[in-house]
Order: structure tokens, then C-alpha cells, then sequence
């Protein structure tokens, strides 16, 4: 059995990723921890959610300097689902202990750390860890996810951008930068309270526009500048990101159809042209859908993604992150 402890397990990838966890055979949940004052802990997983009775049975604990050390002692893996720096300022005691280490945080998903400046925040506390993590969008990069013991998985709208825009990159006009439209359920901001994603405030909206941090993680991973603005839904779970390139002139539909072959026996679908998904065909799923429509005379491609952002675009990913790395079965 591999032994996987998740930290931020009160949250909503936490819990969601706990669920996955307790039914993976060949993987033991051994710990779920909280911050050391966090006022959840030493409640079962269950009260928060009880969704998990019977399902994941753990009390939360508090994360202290002891419990810490204790994990590093009895864990194989460790998840992090908690903040960006919390993150960036765990992983490296983790790493020192021999541990695998999962983090859904962005704290560890560039090489150049001055992005954590420019879009986080924050100076990264260990820049030199960054160029040993592999980043975990696990339908493309399985062999490195294998091998490197920090796995940065995605975020979720890049998950669901980078799904729609990879396996055409080579299809793309380069005169011309893809432009993304994509909307997240307001889970997609964490449990803790918020004005922002307070009940009443809540209505479509964007926001981060040509600012928003999955901005560079987009770039970075499709190696080419696009336009990404995000907007706020009225819903809980889910991401559409409804995106529109320009393809090489001559594009033949057939070609587009025969490039996202690249995910054939996997977990990402392709509806036929001209037929779309809608986030409640994915909400609580671990499948990712795409819906595509060219114009062969003005070589325009319309292409949306419909992930759950609780899923796909964290705790799901992050689970096939697992079982890659430690070379198990899906279940
Ligand atoms: N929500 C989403 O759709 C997605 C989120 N992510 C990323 O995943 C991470 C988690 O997100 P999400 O689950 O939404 O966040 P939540 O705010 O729902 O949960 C955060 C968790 O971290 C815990 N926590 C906070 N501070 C610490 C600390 N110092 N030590 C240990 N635990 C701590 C919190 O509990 P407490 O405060 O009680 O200690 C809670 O359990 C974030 O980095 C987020 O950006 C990535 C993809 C999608
Ligand atoms: C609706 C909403 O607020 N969504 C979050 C994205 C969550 C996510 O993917 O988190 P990472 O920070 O780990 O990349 C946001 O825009 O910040």
C-alpha cells in the first residue's frame, strides 16, 4: 500500500481529492491536515462534508511542527491543497524527507521564479526547487511525471485551455493568438469566505482580465502568447473555456478531428463537429469534453472544454498524478 496524507484537507480539492484517495485501491489516506490554529481541526472530515460518512473516516489535525515530522516518517506522498506560498513553503521538508510530492497550488508551476513576483505576489522561498518539478497535466506528460518526486499540478483553467489548444498547436496560424473565453463555477475560489463569491454578488462576470496568473501557465505550457480572460459564474461546479484560433490556411476538418485522436481510450472525449458540452455533463466527473466547429473558408476553429474545475482541473488530475508516479492502474 502507498501511503498518501493530503495538507488543506478541510478545502474543496482537499475533500475532493480525500474521496478519490479512499477508493483508489493500492493507496491508504494516512493523514489529513489543517493549519496548526485552523478551527476545524480535530473534526472528522465527515462533519464538514457529510457527503464522506463512510466514505473517508479521518479526523482533521492540526498541521504542527510534530505532525509534520511524523508525516515525513509514515507518508509516501503528500498532496498540497492549500495556498500558492503555503505551498512553496512546505514542499521543500517534504522533499528533503524522501517524500513525493503532489501540490495543486501554483506554487510550483514555472521555472522562472520571477513570475511568483509578478503574478503571485510573493518571492518564491525556494526558486531552486522549481526547475526539478515536473508539471502534472497528466494526459501529456506521464514519463515525467514518473520520475519527478514534484509534481505541479495544474490549474484549472489552464487544464482545460491547454486540453482544447495542445494536441492543435501545430494546426495553429502563428500571425494570429488564440483567444480564450472561459467561465469557472464559484467553487473555483476555495471554501473561505468571500465578498467576491458571497451568494448575492455572484453574477457573470470578468474578471483578471490580461492579468489573471494562469495567464503565463498557458503561455508557457502552449509555447505561444494568447488572450485569456476569465469570468465568474453563477453555478458551483465546473469550467467552459470556449476558445477561438486561427489555423493555417487549407485546415481541413478532418485534420483537427484526426489531431485530438491524441486522446483516444482516455478520459478527455471529442463530441462530433458542431455538437458542445456543458459544464453540468462534467460537474463532479473526472472526464474532460471538447466541442469543435471550423469554418473552412475564413480558417476559424471554435473549440470548447468542459472540465469540473474540483476534478479534472485539481483532484482527479491529481489522483492520475499519483497513480502515474507511483506506476498503478486508474481504478
Ligand atoms: N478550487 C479550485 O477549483 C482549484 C483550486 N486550486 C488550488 O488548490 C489549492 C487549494 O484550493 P481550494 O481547495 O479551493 O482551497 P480552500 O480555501 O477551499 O482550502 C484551503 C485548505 O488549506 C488549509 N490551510 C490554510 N492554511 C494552511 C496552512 N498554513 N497549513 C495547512 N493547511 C492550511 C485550509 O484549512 P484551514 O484554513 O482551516 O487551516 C483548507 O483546508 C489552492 O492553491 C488553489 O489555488 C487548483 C485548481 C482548482
Ligand atoms: C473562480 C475562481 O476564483 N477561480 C480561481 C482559479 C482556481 C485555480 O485553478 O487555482 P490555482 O490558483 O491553483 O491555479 C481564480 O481565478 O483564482
Amino acid at each position: 500500500m502507498t501511503n498518501i496524507a493530503i495538507i488543506g484537507a478541510s478545502g474543496y480539492t482537499g475533500a475532493t481529492l480525500a474521496e478519490l484517495i479512499a477508493q483508489q485501491p493500492g493507496l491508504t489516506l494516512c493523514g489529513l491536515y489543517v493549519s496548526e490554529n485552523s478551527a476545524d481541526s480535530g473534526k472528522p472530515l465527515s462533519e464538514l462534508y457529510p457527503n464522506l460518512l463512510d466514505k473517508v473516516s479521518l479526523p482533521l489535525k492540526p498541521l504542527t511542527t510534530e505532525a509534520l515530522a511524523a508525516l515525513c516518517q509514515h507518508a509516501d506522498g503528500v498532496c498540497l491543497a492549500t495556498d500558492h506560498l503555503v505551498s512553496a513553503q512546505l514542499a521543500p521538508q517534504l522533499l528533503e524527507a524522501g517524500l513525493s510530492v503532489f501540490d495543486l497550488s501554483g506554487g510550483h508551476r514555472f521555472s522562472d521564479p520571477e513570475i511568483y513576483s509578478k503574478f503571485y505576489g510573493f518571492e518564491h522561498p525556494s526558486p531552486e526547487l522549481l526547475s526539478q518539478a515536473q508539471y502534472g497535466l497528466s494526459n501529456w506528460y506521464g514519463a515525467g511525471i514518473a520520475k519527478s518526486k514534484l509534481i505541479a499540478v495544474p490549474g484549472c483553467y489552464p487544464t482545460a485551455s491547454l486540453l482544447a489548444l495542445k494536441p492543435i498547436a501545430a494546426l495553429l496560424n502563428p500571425q494570429m493568438m488564440p483567444v480564450i473565453n472561459a467561465v469557472s463555477g464559484v467553487s473555483g475560489a476555495g471554501r473561505k469566505a468571500s465578498l467576491t463569491s458571497h451568494f448575492c454578488q455572484v453574477s457573470l462576470t470578468p474578471y483578471g482580465v490580461l492579468g489573471h496568473r494562469h495567464l503565463p501557465e498557458i503561455e508557457t505550457q502552449l509555447g505561444t502568447k494568447v488572450v485569456f480572460t476569465p469570468h465568474l459564474g453563477n453555478f458551483k461546479r465546473g469550467i467552459l473555456a470556449t476558445i477561438t484560433v486561427q489555423l493555417e490556411a487549407g485546415t481541413t476538418p478532418a485534420q483537427v478531428e484526426e489531431a485530438y485522436h491524441c486522446y483516444d481510450n482516455s478520459k478527455v472525449k471529442l463530441l462530433p463537429q458542431g455538437h458542445w458540452p456543458k459544464v453540468d455533463d462534467v460537474a463532479g466527473s473526472d472526464c474532460a469534453l471538447i466541442g469543435w466547429k471550423l469554418d473552412s473558408e475564413r480558417n476559424t476553429l471554435v473549440v470548447a472544454c468542459a472540465i469540473d474545475n474540483l476534478m479534472k482541473g485539481a483532484a482527479s488530475q491529481a489522483l492520475e498524478c499519483i497513480t502515474i508516479h507511483f506506476g498503478m492502474e486508474a481504478a
